[in-house]
């Protein structure tokens, strides 16, 4: 099968279970590296042989790992992350980009950074990133590069347009899209990737601008296994666990699930509201009913005491929402899924999104209701 989850902190235990395997030619320690990140976190990183061992019983298929060879294996594990650790370039510095991208540069990985709106890549600039002048010259200078953009226009032109992602890959480099795309925008750029010699992983995230702050964002990986090993380490400074789901478009499907039930959730939580307060009940103590209860939820107690005072700073824009229910809403049509409450809840987003609400919170989907 081929999902697995990883959360931060249990790949010592995975490791001491590899290295048990015989392996005759390969010592453990050549094959797994104890990375010490900045803030004293340290994690493993499996690489090389070991893994083409576990994963394709005994393949002499060798996976394209740049840590694990021509290591000197006498050199101490640290010496050797430090050396090895890839070049990173972020493209998309909007309300997750940046703060993924800060933590990238905070744990001390050498990141180029490129935005649309160059204004956006000053801050990071000043606290060590380099300027990327495109997305092409970006890709070409580093060895992972991850988008983080608005939608699947967004991401098919930073990708495939002119001066685009694919222009700079070539063998031994990858594109990590972590934008909430559909499959079908997904496939396009993998396909386009791919054929350059590069690998592809879609990585879209569940969490926002906190846990982007946090690093600890949850990755919804899928497509190459190899770029998903490699990158593992950048996604753990970003998150706090990974799911790899398989073959591309998983990762965006599982994404689009979870926000189309997101979305349904904070319309249903916006019409409690309104219907409460209209029938003469306190709404901070809707909101308190509802957090001692079964169905409390983080969102409903980090949204609702702002939802109360009509104040929706941005964390996740509503138009990011209303398009993800939009994707959703065409998934569903694919496979001839009803999903009739995901359609009502994106209805009163469509509604809050005309009304002006757009780069709002997504939790002023409510103002539609009043
Ligand atoms: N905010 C959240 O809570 C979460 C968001 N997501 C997803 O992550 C992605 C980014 O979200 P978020 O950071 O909130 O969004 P923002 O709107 O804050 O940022 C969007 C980014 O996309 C860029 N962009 C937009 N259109 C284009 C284009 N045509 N060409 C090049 N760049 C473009 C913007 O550049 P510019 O600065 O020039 O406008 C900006 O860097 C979205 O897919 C969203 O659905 C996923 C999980 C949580
Ligand atoms: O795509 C946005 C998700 C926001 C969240 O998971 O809190």
């Amino acid at each position: 099968m081929a999902t697995s989850m990883v959360a931060r902190g249990s790949a010592p235990l995975l490791l001491r279970s590899m290295a048990l395997l015989p392996s005759p030619t390969i010592g453990a320690q050549r094959c797994a590296t104890l990375v010490t990140l900045r803030g004293g976190r340290q994690h493993f990183v499996l690489t090389g042989q070991l893994q083409s061992r576990m994963g394709a019983g005994n393949s002499p298929v060798v996976h394209q790992c740049r840590r694990c060879f021509g290591v000197r294996a006498s050199a101490s594990a640290e010496a050797e992350s430090s050396e090895k650790k890839p070049t990173v370039g972020f493209l998309g510095l909007g309300i997750m980009g940046v703060a993924m991208a800060r933590n990238l540069v905070k744990a001390g990985y050498d990141v180029t950074v490129w935005n649309r709106s160059p204004s956006k890549c000053d801050a990071l600039v000043k606290e060590g990133a380099k300027f990327g002048a495109s997305p092409k010259g970006t890709s070409a200078a580093c060895d992972i590069t991850f988008g983080m953009l608005a939608d699947p226009a967004a991401a098919i032109a930073v990708a495939l347009g002119e001066d685009g992602v694919v222009k700079g890959l070539g063998p031994n480099k990858g594109y990590v899209d972590v934008s909430t795309v559909d499959a079908e925008t997904s496939k396009a750029i993998a396909e386009a990737v791919r054929a350059t010699g590069a690998q592809f992983l879609e990585a879209p995230v569940s969490g926002s601008k906190k846990p982007a702050e946090d690093g600890t964002l949850i990755f919804l990986t899928a497509g190459d296994r190899a770029l998903y090993d490699e990158a593992s380490p950048i996604l753990d400074v970003m998150g706090k666990s990974r799911f790899y789901l398989g073959d591309v478009g998983k990762g965006a499907a599982m994404k689009l699930v979870v926000n189309m039930v997101m979305g349904s959730m904070m319309a249903s939580f916006s019409e409690g509201l309104v219907l409460g307060e209209k029938v003469g009940l306190d709404p901070e103590t809707i909101v308190q009913v509802i957090g001692q209860g079964a169905i409390n939820a983080p969102m409903f107690a980090m949204k609702g005491p702002s939802m109360v005072k009509s104040a929706y700073p941005p964390a996740f824009p509503l138009k990011h929402q209303q398009k993800d229910l939009r994707l959703a809403i065409a998934l569903a049509e694919e496979v001839s899924q009803e999903i009739p409450v995901a359609a009502a809840a994106n209805g009163l987003f469509v509604r809050a999104k005309k009304d002006g609400r757009g780069d709002d919170d997504f939790s002023a989907v409510i103002e539609a209701l009043k």
